[in-house]
């Protein structure tokens, strides 16, 4: 199944790390380096009001092949946030989405929006790297973390001053996340990452499980306008989104129209910059 050769990969590309890491020195480099942006802070207050947006910078994936030709990360990042997104996801995973740390790197220069390093995390080093490249929130699935290593891999990367959204696709692995935690971001996944089917239901029928004080976070195949008042109107506090407007050559145009306008008071603070996220 996919899913389990991507985590192959990882096993091999976490090897290589341990064998090219200096953790003694990694943990100096971060101890230096400035805190990390709230990447739940910035989800807990939206800039418009009903909906927060992680928006995603994303070239490839398995379920879709190629997605965009024309990908220049750091443009789409700044038109972004140009658009008015809470914070952005980065693909960092080479061999399947056609992400790089490197782009994660050039977006944290480049804009001021809390970043998630989007990989596949199965060990304490990619965490430490997550750290370095600049990112300030990580993505844990429970669907190839057992408990005991979600906790672990959790406390870590809270540790390095990194926010944790923690994805889940069914009421099983909703379970196991919430005994590890009943508070923070929960991702629910509408893509299942064994088969790749996709259905919004999934965020409506999981949410009735989520506790109040977790922010809701729904993540996968958000096409419009009419599926964000869907998992809205079903518990979903925020909504990540990247092939939708990956697909469409104007970031902001797209980024308005699934997601409404901002509000007015933003928009003239930042009339330049929609400007250039209409373009
Ligand atoms: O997108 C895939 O094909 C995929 C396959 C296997 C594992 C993960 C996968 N996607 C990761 C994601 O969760 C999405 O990139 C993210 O939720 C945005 O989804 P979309 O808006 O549908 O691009």
């Amino acid at each position: 199944m996919y899913l389990d050769r991507i985590v192959e990969t990882k096993r091999r590309e976490v090897q290589q790390l341990k064998e090219t890491l200096n953790i003694a020195e990694a943990e100096r480099h971060i101890a230096a380096m400035p805190p990390t942006r709230g990447f739940e802070e910035a989800l807990r207050r939206p800039k418009r009001s009903n909906m927060a947006l992680i928006a995603e910078v994303k070239k490839a994936s398995p379920s879709k092949g190629l997605i965009r030709e024309d990908f220049h990360p750091v443009q789409l990042a700044e038109a972004y946030e140009a658009a008015g997104a809470d914070c952005l996801s980065v693909l960092t995973d080479r061999d399947y989405f056609q992400g790089s740390s490197e782009y994660l790197t050039a977006i944290r220069q480049a804009v001021s929006l809390p970043l998630l390093r989007k990989d596949f995390v199965i060990d304490e080093t990619q965490i430490y790297e997550a750290r370095l490249i600049g990112a300030d929130a990580v993505l844990l699935i429970a669907a190839i973390l057992p408990e005991k290593r979600l906790r672990e891999l959790k406390t870590f990367a809270e540790a390095l001053g990194l926010d944790t959204l923690i994805e889940v696709h069914n009421a099983e692995e909703l379970e196991t996340v919430l005994a590890v935690t009943d508070r923070g971001l929960i991702g629910v996944n509408n893509r299942n990452l064994h088969t790749f089917e996709t259905s919004l239901k999934v965020t409506a029928e999981l949410a009735a499980l989520v506790p109040e004080r977790a922010l809701l976070i729904s993540e996968s195949a958000i096409r419009n306008a009419e599926d964000v008042a869907y998992v809205s109107a079903n518990g979903a506090h925020g909504v990540l989104i990247g092939e939708t407007f990956m697909r469409r050559p104007v970031i902001g145009e797209a980024v308005t129209e699934v997601m409404g306008p901002l509000p007015d008071v933003l928009l003239s603070g930042f009339g330049n910059s929609i400007e250039k996220g209409l373009r």
